[in-house]
């Protein structure tokens, strides 16, 4: 959507896959959907260094809203959880330099029951968000057929933009048509949305990550075009310093969506989590990566026994390349490869190479040099090419 918005992937914090629907704020006040949450996520995100890193957008996910609508038919939050209001708790993002992302459904309901936008809604909906200061907008797909979404999601994306207010929106569409064409038209969404779900919900699993990495894989030759400044494929939140994943697993997990271009919206604890998993979430050069001005999404490019090979193409000559390991035997594999069979082949003095999650330079590279690396079981190596050319580029796009 060109409202101006996102032209690289946003980058921010989502309670759902961490928090759920968790409403009881009587028993378990300091995890329940609530002001007081989302407050102390901006605080860690403020302080912690993820602002300064790009991390800016703080949203709600479901289960923010009261029970029913006020007496004007419009979307207000629960009394309770959320005391001060949604404007107030939009000022308080703002005043940490964040910015405020909200939830709603183009359905009768949320996925979890609470009033959804409908068609008679939208306007009055939209006005709400942005009369709240809003700056995103994810717009679920429950209780709903294809035909009310194929007019909601449109008709969502224009009454945004005539609020004047810039509010990036993200659609679940697809994710509700199945994702591919001929029933998902990728045109038409990067005409309306930002960002898009296409496939399943994330959940705290090495398998939920390995499928959502395969179907994107899988489906590249469809998926790959349709990303771009502005408008992004979303396969969903980064679960990294949650449960599920091992440390070499969500090495995958943020390697993957480095080159896939996709959002990075972290679903835990950031008032808890390890170092362990803050040091893969706050890379800089991998979020350099991530955020890369020409907006490609990167593909996979080869396949095989033990190893998948995938590549994104940057600003300025450079390449990415992560090598994914995703077998489950034994010791760091060693892998081989060159530059002919990654297809880099563009600068002829070769290229310097650095190990991204590593955080170590490999050296310079000469066209003809073999590259040699070992990656664990649930592994990746993360490689970021700089090409050693004298050649000038075009400036930024
Ligand atoms: O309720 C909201 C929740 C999150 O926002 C996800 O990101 C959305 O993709 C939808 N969603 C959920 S749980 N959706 C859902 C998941 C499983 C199911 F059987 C029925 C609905």
């Amino acid at each position: 959507l060109d409202n101006g918005l996102l032209r690289t992937p946003p980058m921010g914090w989502l309670p759902w896959e961490r928090f759920r629907c968790n409403t009881d704020c009587k028993t378990d006040p300091g995890n329940c959907i609530s002001e007081n949450l989302i407050k102390s996520m901006a605080d860690k995100m403020a302080e912690d260094g993820w602002k300064e890193l790009g991390y800016e957008y703080v949203n709600l996910d479901d289960c923010w809203s009261a029970k029913e609508r006020d007496s004007q038919g419009r979307l207000q939050p629960d009394p309770d959880r959320f005391p001060s209001g949604i404007k107030a708790l939009a000022d308080y993002v703002h005043s940490k330099g964040l910015k405020f992302g909200i939830y709603s459904d183009m359905g009768n309901y949320t996925c979890n029951g609470y009033p959804g936008t409908t068609l008679d809604t939208i306007d009055t909906d939209a006005k709400t968000f942005a009369e709240w200061e809003v700056d995103m907008l994810k717009l679920d797909g429950c209780y709903s057929n294809s035909s009310v979404k194929a007019i909601g999601y449109p008709k969502m994306s224009i009454a945004l933009n005539k609020t004047g207010r810039p509010i990036a929106y993200s659609c679940s569409w697809p994710a509700y048509e199945g994702g591919l064409p001929p029933k998902v038209n990728y045109t038409v969404l990067g005409e309306i949305c930002n960002l898009w779900r296409n496939f399943g919900d994330i959940q705290d699993s090495w398998e939920s990550v390995v499928n959502i990495i395969e179907w994107y894989g899988n489906n590249q030759d469809k998926l790959q075009p349709a990303a771009g400044p502005g408008r992004w494929n979303d396969p969903d939140m980064l679960i990294i310093g949650n449960f599920g994943l091992s440390y070499e697993q969500s090495k995958v997990q943020m390697a993957l969506w480095a080159i896939l271009a996709a959002p990075l919206f972290m679903s835990s604890d950031l008032r808890t989590i390890s170092e362990d998993a803050k040091y893969i979430l706050q890379n800089k050069l991998l979020i350099y990566i991530n955020q890369d001005s020409l907006g490609i999404q990167g593909q996979r490019i080869i396949q095989s026994h033990h190893f998948e090979v995938w590549k994104r193409i940057l600003f300025n000559g450079q390449f990415a390349v992560a090598v994914m390991n995703n077998g489950t035997d034994g010791m760091p594999r060693p892998f081989t490869t060159n530059f002919a069979l990654l297809g880099i082949l563009d600068c002829k003095e070769g290229y310097k190479i650095y190990n991204v999650l590593e955080q170590m330079f490999l050296g310079d590279f000469a066209l003809d040099t073999t590259i040699n690396i070992e990656v664990t079981p649930t592994g990746v190596v993360l490689l970021f090419l700089r090409p050693l050319c004298s050649v000038t580029y075009f400036t930024k796009p």
